[in-house]
């Protein structure tokens, strides 16, 4: 498959990602305060931070599934709007975010990928079919493709996300946590299948608590306590003073080098309200409407 990794016209080495002064609250809940990314294509980006650090709150930023306080986000030199139209985009939510009940197949949950380019009878062109084919038989699920979802072990559920991202043609994936349940086999599986599609062009936002993996997955990291503490060089990132300021007590207690971290961070490791290096200024509007779920039938 020819792949073309930005879309024409996009200038040469301009981020496809670029997050700038981004403010998100919940309510009473500051969420991200002043968060400032870029990820050039073809890299593969690491999002390290403790429980309740903003993770997710900045993929449905990223997604356009809420409204932030201030702040913008482009993709691709667009809005996140635009860039989700034409498919440039795709999204890998938390496993418990996902209804796996929905009465849909693993083929049809990759062709959900399409849906963008199809018309509105949603009908599958014989181009289409080899589109899911491939992706399935990339992602080694051809075999289970008629299964219904919900009936897939952790990391093949997983899998079939990334082979609707590589149907769909995105360009950036950004996937929350996609190794949480994941055996070490299939965390293996999902890593090369990962730099594969960065060596292709694409670039992946990753969301992780495996930090011993870090280095041999990322090209880059973030580390992120609702504001960014650190970003670069996984090496230069992942240093003890940062961990500490990122985890807190927790990794202060037992700190361990990143290369012998465990290999999931501690739940308990404290929130960011309980040792914030950024408390929430208070005259922040508040945003009352909790984020939409991401249904499984949104690409
Ligand atoms: N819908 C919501 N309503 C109110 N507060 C929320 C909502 N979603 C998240 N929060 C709060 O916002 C903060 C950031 O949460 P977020 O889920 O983005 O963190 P995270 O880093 O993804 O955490 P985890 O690693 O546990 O998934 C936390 O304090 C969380 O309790």
């Amino acid at each position: 498959m020819t792949v073309h990794p930005v879309p024409t016209g996009f200038p040469a080495g301009a981020p496809v990602l670029d997050v700038r002064h981004l403010t998100v609250r919940y309510d009473d809940v500051q969420a991200l305060d002043d968060v400032s990314v870029t990820l050039a294509p073809g890299r593969i980006c690491g999002l390290i931070g403790v429980n309740g650090s903003g993770k997710s709150t900045l993929f449905k930023a990223l997604m356009g599934l809420l409204a932030p306080q201030s702040g913008s986000v482009e993709l691709f030199g667009r809005t996140t709007a635009s860039a989700r139209k034409q498919g440039l985009v795709a999204y890998m939510p938390q496993a418990e975010e996902v209804d796996w009940t929905f009465p849909v197949s693993v083929s049809d949950v990759v062709a959900m990928g399409l849906y963008g380019r199809l018309g509105p009878a949603r009908r599958l062109r014989a181009a289409d079919r080899a589109a899911v084919d491939q992706a399935l038989e990339r992602v080694g699920l051809t075999d289970l493709r008629r299964r219904q979802i919900g009936q897939l072990s952790g990391g093949q559920r997983k899998r079939v996300f990334i082979a609707r991202s590589i149907a769909q043609d995105a360009k950036l994936l950004l996937l929350d946590e996609p190794f949480a349940g994941v055996d070490r086999s299939s965390e293996r599986t999902m890593t090369a299948l990962l730099q594969d599609l960065r060596d292709e062009g694409r670039s992946v936002l990753v969301s992780t608590h495996d930090l011993a993996g870090v280095p041999e997955l990322c090209d880059e990291a973030i580390l992120l306590h609702q504001r960014v503490l650190a970003q670069g060089d996984p090496a230069a990132v992942l240093t003890h003073g940062n961990l500490a300021r990122a985890f807190g007590p927790v990794y202060r207690a037992a700190p361990l080098p990143p290369a012998a971290a465990p290999s999931v961070v501690p739940a308990a490791a404290s929130s960011p309200t309980a040792s914030s290096p950024a408390p929430a200024p208070a005259s922040s509007p508040a945003q009352s409407a909790a984020p939409a779920p991401a249904p499984i039938g949104k690409p």
